[in-house]
């Protein structure tokens, strides 16, 4: 083997399945390869679990520093670290009873925070997929680091064609990943996937039809992300027609207001915080966590 093939070789741990099915998904592995914004980095780095969500969840002011606190700013990350995390334990707790021996999958895993959180919860073995190399790379790295890489996998896939077998999966999410994909596509293959009686899990940014159509806050998260964001009604349709009954709506936008306001002060500012907190407060746009069985 020579050097280039060594350097270009996979990690033993990470199932490549070829190409992304589309120009649109080669551009949002590109995107997601080459993302390494500090508002994520540096809030992993709080304790190691990478997410690439939104918070959910009181702001404790207590565990803030006041202006004189030369923390207050490493206190904050850490806060919006917490309420990022919180939002994951919501997710997971949603799922039902998992078993150590239980194969859960996380469709479009990013950096694989909510995966680790999962194998740490249950025990059980987590499949996440992603279009990005980098970010496999990345979430199977910090597998390998905790030593759960036994049960922690990141593959580069397309959600809407996994390898992985016909009614395998005990449970499955999206968590902030739904808006890159057609749900007709999606719901059929977490149906595939999950066992009868098996749970389907989201937590997702929608539009809401009473507001009419997409607002300008939503084009504008549309563009800033590359994504196509949906309707909530596209949602309950499509789970309709994929054997998803759904269990549980619950409605997370007065929970993921703090953390948006919060963050709007911080100095990992992205740009896109007026966006969400303006559509929010307008009613254009709401955060949702969607819980159906696989009947
Ligand atoms: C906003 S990130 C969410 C990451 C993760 N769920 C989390 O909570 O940290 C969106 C993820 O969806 C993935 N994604 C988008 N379209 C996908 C597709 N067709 N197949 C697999 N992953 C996809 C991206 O690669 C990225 O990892
Ligand atoms: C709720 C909606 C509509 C989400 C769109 C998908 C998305 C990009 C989520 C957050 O990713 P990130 O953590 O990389 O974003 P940021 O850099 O803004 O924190
Ligand atoms: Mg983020």
């Amino acid at each position: 083997m020579t050097s280039a093939e060594l350097t270009t070789a996979p990690a033993p741990s990470a199932l490549r399945i070829p190409g992304p099915a589309t120009p649109y998904q080669g551009d949002i592995a590109r995107y997601w390869d080459g993302e390494a914004r500090p508002v994520n980095l540096r809030l992993g780095d709080v304790d190691g679990l990478y997410h690439h969500h939104y918070g959910i969840g009181e702001v404790d002011t207590a565990a803030l520093g006041g202006p004189q606190d030369r923390e207050s700013e490493n206190k904050l990350i850490a806060e919006l670290h917490r309420l990022e995390s919180a939002q994951a334990d919501v997710l997971l707790g949603h799922l039902g009873d998992i078993g150590r021996g239980d194969t859960l999958v996380d469709a479009g895993c990013g950096r694989g925070g909510s995966m680790v959180m999962a194998h740490q919860r249950f025990g059980c073995s987590v499949e996440g997929v992603t279009l990005s190399a980098k970010q496999a790379d990345f979430a199977n790295g910090r597998a390998a680091e905790l030593g759960i890489d036994d049960h922690v996998r990141a593959t580069v896939c397309n959600m809407l064609s996994t390898p992985f077998a016909t009614g395998s999966a005990a449970a499955s999410w999206n968590n902030e990943s739904s808006m890159y994909v057609d749900l007709d596509d999606l719901f059929a293959e977490h149906s595939r996937v999950l066992k009868v009686g098996g749970r389907y899990v989201t937590i997702t940014g929608c539009w809401n039809p009473r507001y009419g159509q997409p607002s300008k806050w939503v084009s504008q998260i549309n563009a800033h992300f590359e994504c196509n964001i949906h309707s909530r009604r596209e949602y309950l349709r499509a789970m309709a027609d994929n054997r998803l009954v759904p269990q549980a709506v619950i409605d997370l936008t007065p929970d993921t207001l703090p953390y948006w306001q919060l963050r709007a002060t911080s100095s990992l500012v992205t740009g896109i915080e007026d966006a969400f907190i303006n559509s929010y407060r307008d009613g254009s746009f709401q955060y949702v966590l969607i819980a159906a069985d696989r009947v």
